[in-house]
């Protein structure tokens, strides 16, 4: 039996596109995990022990090595900005991130952005020279231009349900999101042959789903 690999998951939205994408792979991943509340699942069969992680946590466990590899959103993986290998695209929990307003938004004398993702935020509107004072927010952002805390907001949008049920209207797309592949720097090195062998087992069902 080769090394363990110890598997940062998200949990939530993107848990069950993996799952879906690691069993298209032929890893089985066992079904009770789905509606499970554990944390640490040891999953025996495939040599790993997946760690249910809040999202925007992944990179950190990957970083500090208590996880050798892990599976985050770009959104997450740009925010963060952690020590990390990123390995593969994933192609799975499509997004992308945009600039979103009323429609009837002119550009504000002390504009204001409420955002999850400051970082990202500040640094898109930096490089386009424009000054804005950016809000972070938690979670039902697009609240933020409706109540009058911001004019904009930088977030993501998929099916542009939220959007239309609220009356806001997308500008500008910043990126494109997908779930990433990452991995500890060290561990990339000391547990190469596990991973690079589940990297490339991925890498081909990727392509042929695409
Ligand atoms: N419609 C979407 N809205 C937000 N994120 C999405 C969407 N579709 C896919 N994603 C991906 O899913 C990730 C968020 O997953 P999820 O909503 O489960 O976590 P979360 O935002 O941390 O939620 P919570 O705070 O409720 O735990 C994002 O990082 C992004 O990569
Ligand atoms: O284009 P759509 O398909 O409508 O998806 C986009 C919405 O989903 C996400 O919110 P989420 O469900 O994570 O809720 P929260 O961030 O408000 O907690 C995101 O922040 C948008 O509000």
């Amino acid at each position: 039996m080769g090394d363990l690999l110890k598997v940062a998951m998200p949990k939530g939205r993107i848990y069950k596109q993996a799952a879906k994408l690691l069993r298209s792979a032929g890893l089985p991943v066992p079904e009770e995990i789905d509606d499970s509340r554990k944390l640490i699942i040891p999953v025996p069969e495939m040599n790993m022990e997946f760690i249910m992680a809040k999202p925007v946590d992944v990179p950190t466990y990957v970083e500090y090595g208590v996880a050798d590899i892990g599976i985050v959103g770009k959104d997450v993986l740009m925010e963060e900005n952690r020590n990390v290998y990123e390995l593969l695209d994933l192609g799975i929990a499509r997004c992308r991130m945009s600039v979103i307003g009323l429609p009837d938004w002119r550009p504000a004398l002390h504009p204001r952005v409420a955002t999850k993702y400051p970082n990202v935020a500040s640094q898109f509107f930096r490089e386009k020279g424009q000054q804005v004072e950016v809000i972070k927010l938690n979670g039902s952002i697009e609240l933020a231009p409706l109540i009058g805390l911001a004019d904009r907001i930088v977030d993501m949008v998929e099916t542009g349900q939220t959007l239309r049920e609220n009356g806001l209207v997308e500008q500008e797309v910043l990126f494109e999101i997908t779930s990433r592949l990452i991995a500890n720097r060290v561990s990339y090195r000391m547990k190469n042959e596990p991973i690079q062998r589940l990297c490339d087992l991925l890498q081909d069902t990727v392509t042929q789903r695409a």
